[in-house]
């Protein structure tokens, strides 16, 4: 099965439609480097009523973990540790009987004791493939839905750790909200300039600073694009295009990286690599927005998306966007991580007048103009799609 056949028409989880995507268990993924307060927080949540009934997994490295100890919480939650390796590699295997077993584990005479799970990856976490397994796994994505990615940062710490770290950098590039913290212990323009670099990462992730781990739990909750039964999704919030189209342009240049398979991989397709322009850190990273006026040919799409995703999936980190397919009235939204599409979810109506197809990228080495190379190629074969202003 082809990938946009397998999304838009035969793919089982698409007849759920957006309905069910509603009474999927949310999962909040926090991710965040060793030592920059993702405890500290946790422990702030569990104390208020929005995480009531929230399930905690805290994933940790070590045969003495004590983080899970750390969290004071409720009789209302239930936290559970999940050692020792990381969750993102060695252990993965374990978050699937995990989150697979707790449903009836944790239930009481055929009722689920939790509404929401939250999970504390290890510092050192690439939070991709736990995204691909909440996303992808036979027995976990008909289950579960990712309400989203929260990454704590640490102000006082953070620039020298996106330079040695690239696993930081992915955590900041794949947040929809980064935390500062311990803003007490920062000088102003070391503020400054990691603010700066963490726009450049990931433009449209709102950066709130909290101290001491003291936030407001409803402002990371319902982050993805469905949230509570009943209420319609919010394609705006959750697409921030205006973000990376008043952001996305690379401040500085870096001396260009040695070729990469993923080059050569293009070179061999007849695509020209562009010359690497990453921001003045070479953090790799790029967001932006891509627009096609007109309505896509499903075929031409599907196409495109496959090439894209086999010759560069391991490089692009997110894509979120919302697409108008020839023959369809209403939209539907496509949530990609790396090579992996979460199922389409087919939208209830147009958000605005707008009426064209927005693509958002998180990519790491990977141009706006290699997906444009990429999109003209198939658009030039399929001769369905015109007009495209990115
Ligand atoms: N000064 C200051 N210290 C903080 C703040 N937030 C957290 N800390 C301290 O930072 C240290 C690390 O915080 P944790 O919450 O354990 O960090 P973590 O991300 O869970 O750490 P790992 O589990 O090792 O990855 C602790 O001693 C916290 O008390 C803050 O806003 N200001």
């Amino acid at each position: 099965m082809t990938l946009l056949r397998g999304l838009l028409l035969t793919d089982m989880r698409l007849i759920m439609g957006s309905e069910s995507q509603r009474s999927l268990i949310p999962v909040t993924l926090l991710t965040g480097f060793l030592g920059s307060g993702k405890t500290t927080l946790l422990n702030q949540l569990v104390r208020q009523p929005a995480f009531a009934n929230t399930l905690i997994i805290i994933n940790e490295f070590g045969e003495m973990a004590l983080d899970h100890l750390l969290v004071t919480h409720s009789n209302e939650n239930i936290v559970m540790e999940m050692g020792s390796g990381c969750v993102c590699c060695t252990i993965r295997g374990d978050l699937v009987q995990t989150l697979r077993d707790i449903t009836w584990r944790f239930s009481r005479e055929g009722n689920r004791q939790f509404d929401r799970v939250l999970i504390e990856t290890t510092g050192l976490a690439d939070p991709a493939p736990i995204i691909h397994t909440l996303m992808t796994h036979a027995q976990i994505a008909p289950k579960y839905r990712l309400d989203g990615v929260v990454a704590t940062v640490d102000l006082a710490t953070g620039m020298g750790t996106l330079d040695g770290h690239q696993e930081a950098i992915k955590q900041a590039a794949m947040a929809d909200v980064l935390l500062l913290t311990k803003g007490d212990l920062v000088i102003p323009e070391h503020r400054a300039d990691l603010l700066e670099r963490l726009a450049d990462i990931n433009p449209a992730a709102p950066r709130w600073e909290i101290q001491n781990g003291e936030l407001q739990a409803e402002k990371i909750l319902g982050l993805g694009l469905f949230t509570h039964e009943g209420k319609s999704p919010d394609v705006e919030g959750w697409l921030k295009e205006h973000a990376y189209q008043i952001t996305s342009a690379p401040k500085f240049q870096v001396a260009p990286q040695p070729e990469n398979s993923m080059n050569r991989g293009l070179f061999s397709a007849g695509l020209r690599a562009p010359q690497q322009d990453v921001n003045r850190h070479g953090d790799r990273i790029r967001a932006f927005c891509f627009t096609i006026d007109n309505p896509i040919s499903e075929l031409a799409l599907e196409c495109w998306l496959e090439v894209l995703m086999t010759l560069l999936g391991s490089n692009i980190l997110r894509v979120k966007g919302i697409l108008n397919i020839e023959g369809r009235d209403t939209p539907i939204a496509l949530h990609g991580v790396q090579h992996i599409f979460h199922p389409s979810a087919p939208l209830p109506a147009w958000p605005t007048d707008d009426r064209r197809s927005r693509l958002v990228f998180i990519t790491q080495d990977v141009t706006r103009e290699m997906i444009e190379a990429t999109f003209r190629a198939f658009k030039d074969k399929a001769g369905h799609i015109e007009g495209i202003s990115v």
